[in-house]
């Protein structure tokens, strides 16, 4: 259950970087993880086994959205431009006209390894293990590192994941399978600045947001968020608490799934972003917020099952499509709630 946090914790899982974990380090940090998902379900991670800093993946996010919108809309899923091929990969602009208090442009990213030049037949509207898209040579050289950032990510958090099954008394491989063919995602997020007449509005009117309230839907998320902030995790109170800017941090949080699996041992709790002012302290960035969520998903096939035998197993494809029909980004396009297929 969560509890009436005013802050975050901080977990140092710098352990994790030695090649073998202890068997003392692997029970300490189980249970501080067990811990802080068990009360806040959000934490901040420090001294992270990632090769990557701060710098270099914001400076990646800012190099992928300076990219002219003309070409990114090449990249853009079928749901923005009806003859693209690309379902669930790739870009997705801003919806000023659907969500005012959804302002984000997004380019999302799956398993590199996924190849094959003729996508696989999927009778869905939506092909969760779809191929990447990329902008065309010359204008984006970082390809190579963001699948690389993608690799470790995966990596980081199949650590986090067996950490997760000895926190709940399992073998430290128990969740291993779920990862069969993994749907886990790396998106690029930016939120353009919010013009100043919104702005002021905000000083009186209702929080302007640029993200709605909602719950994640796998396993867990691995956060980068940039020093503009806005953040806010809602605790048991009801109460909006901030997430700050941490240098060198990762926010981590449960999933849906993740929550529901553990018998509701683990809580998946609501978060939401706030609007950035139209310049952004304390760099006096105009471009606005940039933000870089990992969610770590099973495989589409896998049937995760309640630990406890309480509740019901559900196929995870299923459960990320029926998701999927509340996100903006998709609309009515999950194929779930209209129960409407089509050929790719
Ligand atoms: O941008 C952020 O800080 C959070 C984004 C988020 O919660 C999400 O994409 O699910
Ligand atoms: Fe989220």
């Amino acid at each position: 259950m969560a509890t009436s946090f005013s802050s975050l914790p901080v977990v140092d899982v710098s352990a994790l970087k030695a090649p073998q974990l202890t068997p003392e380090d692997t029970n300490a940090l189980s249970k501080q993880l067990y811990d802080v998902f068990a009360t806040t379900g959000f934490a901040y991670l420090v001294n992270s086994p990632l090769t990557f800093n701060h710098d270099e993946i914001f400076g990646l996010a800012r190099e992928f959205f300076s990219i002219p919108l003309d070409q990114k809309m090449r990249l853009a899923k079928k749901t923005f431009r009806p003859g693209h091929h690309n379902t669930y990969r790739g870009y997705f602009p801003t919806q000023p006209h659907l969500a005012s208090d959804n302002l984000k442009e997004g380019f999302e990213i799956g398993n590199p390894a996924i190849n094959h030049a003729v996508p696989p037949k999927c009778t869905k509207k939506i092909n969760l293990s779809e191929a990447n898209v990329w902008p065309e040579s010359g204008l984006f050289e970082k390809r190579e590192r963001l699948e690389e950032m993608y690799n470790e990510l995966q990596a980081f958090a199949s650590q986090l994941l067996s950490l997760l099954a000895v926190s709940l008394r399992k073998d430290a491989d128990y969740f291993s399978s779920w990862l069969d063919g993994s749907l886990s995602t790396l998106r690029l997020l930016h939120y353009p600045p919010v013009p100043q007449v919104q702005a002021q509005q905000q000083e009186t009117g209702p929080v302007k947001l640029s993200c709605t309230p909602h719950t994640d839907s796998g396993i867990i998320t691995l956060l980068h968020q940039d020093s503009t902030g806005g953040l806010e995790v809602l605790n048991a109170s009801g109460e909006w608490v901030p997430a700050p800017y941490i240098p060198s941090s990762i926010v981590v949080n449960i999933g849906d799934l993740m929550a529901s699996v553990s018998g509701g041992r683990f809580t998946a709790t609501m978060h939401r972003v706030r609007a950035p002012p139209p310049t952004c302290p304390p760099s006096g960035d105009s471009f606005g917020r940039f933000s870089i969520p990992f969610f770590f998903e099973p495989g589409e096939a896998c049937v995760v099952s309640p630990l406890n035998g309480v509740g019901e197993s559900v196929v995870y494809g299923e459960h990320v499509r029926k998701k999927m029909a509340t996100w903006v980004e998709f609309q009515d396009d999950s194929g779930y709630d209209t129960g409407a297929t089509e050929d790719m």
